[in-house]
């Protein structure tokens, strides 16, 4: 019988997100929100590779990274301790990210390298962890990480953890702005709590309904209809990362002047998502919004794609 080599490298390709509905809930007693959180995944992902090495090492690439932190703060890091401290091992391995997913950007960039870390370690540390416990390890992660290994389209509940896989019925078509600088995610949470209670409304639990996922959303999805699915675009941290960042208006009006179908805040912001018609009508918007001179740079992209998957093995 042969024994199969060890793989010397792993790489793993991870979507970012853009949440398409995200119904935020009051606040938890735990700090967190309840949500109703529709995760949709889109081709725009990072890209991140595992080779042994004496020590935990984090190398980065790409536009922003500057930005991210190359300690044993990195989602990616944590994400390989806590795998080998689950097989009783050390997480004894060198991940370099190829990093295109904006930095603090609300397309849950450093959850999508955790998801990834976790891929990319099991198969290259030969540990065939099981699905389950693999979006178990994510959940502990951070409350996007577990979309991160599943991609295409579902619907988050909890914290956006607990998934239910969705049917998505085409490809549809987006463009995102990325803005210059981020926003911090604890800091859009606090800010929309901040406006529930200045309206007068509440903000916990007891204050703010249970948000459901809209069928016509669902719908549309599932019919792979572009024109429904726009009308049915929702966010509710959008009020507050206006508030925390009124410029973003005018990107989402450039957006839409330029013949987007449906425009919103990417997650708790600042890249705004603009879904089109079709790859002709994404160009369109793309060129409108660089000519506006709202943002700092434009994707074009597509979805759903599939999520955290070994792309390269040596
Ligand atoms: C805004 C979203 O990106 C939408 O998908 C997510 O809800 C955020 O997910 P994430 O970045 O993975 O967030 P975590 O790392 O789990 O939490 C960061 C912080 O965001 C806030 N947070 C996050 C998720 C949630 N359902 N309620 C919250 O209030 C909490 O202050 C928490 O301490
Ligand atoms: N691998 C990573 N890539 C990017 N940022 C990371 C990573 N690991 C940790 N971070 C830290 O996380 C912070 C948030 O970055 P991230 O790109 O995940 O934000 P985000 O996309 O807004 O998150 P989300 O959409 O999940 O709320 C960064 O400012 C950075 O300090």
């Amino acid at each position: 019988m042969t024994v199969p080599t060890p793989p010397q490298s792993v790489t793993v390709r991870v979507p970012a997100k853009v949440n398409v509905q995200l119904g935020v809930g009051g606040r938890r007693a735990d700090g967190f929100h309840d949500l109703a959180n529709v995760f949709f995944a889109v081709a725009l992902g990072d890209e991140v590779t595992a080779t042994p090495a004496d020590t935990l090492r984090i190398t980065v690439s790409g536009p922003d990274a500057d930005q991210v932190p190359l300690d044993g703060s990195n989602l990616a890091a944590r994400a390989a301790r806590l795998l080998a401290r689950r097989h009783g091992r050390r997480p004894d391995v060198h991940l370099h990210i190829a990093k295109e997913i904006p930095v603090a950007g609300g397309m849950a960039g450093g959850s999508a390298d955790g998801a990834a870390a976790l891929v990319a370690c099991d198969a290259l540390w030969g540990t065939a962890t099981p699905f389950g416990t693999l979006l178990e390890l994510a959940a502990e992660l951070g409350s996007d990480v577990p979309f991160a290994l599943l991609g295409g389209v579902a619907l988050g509940r909890g914290r956006g953890e607990i998934l239910e896989p969705l049917p998505a019925g085409g490809t549809f078509h987006w463009v995102f702005a990325v803005a210059d600088g981020g926003l911090s995610t604890p800091a859009v949470f606090r800010e929309c709590d901040r406006l529930r209670d200045e309206a007068g409304t509440g903000s916990d639990t007891a204050a703010v309904p249970d948000p459901q996922p809209d069928p016509a959303l669902l719908d549309a999805l599932a019919a792979g209809d572009p024109v429904a699915l726009a009308a049915a675009l929702g966010n509710d941290l959008q009020p507050a990362a206006l508030s925390l960042r009124p410029a973003l208006a005018d990107t989402l009006r450039a957006g839409a002047d330029g013949g987007a179908l449906g425009t919103l805040v990417s997650g708790s912001g600042p890249t705004c998502a603009f879904l089109t018609k079709d790859a002709e009508s994404a160009a369109t918007v793309a060129a409108a919004l660089t000519a506006s001179g709202t943002c700092r740079s434009v994707r074009v992209t597509h979805g759903p794609v599939p999520g955290a998957t070994v792309t390269g093995r040596r």
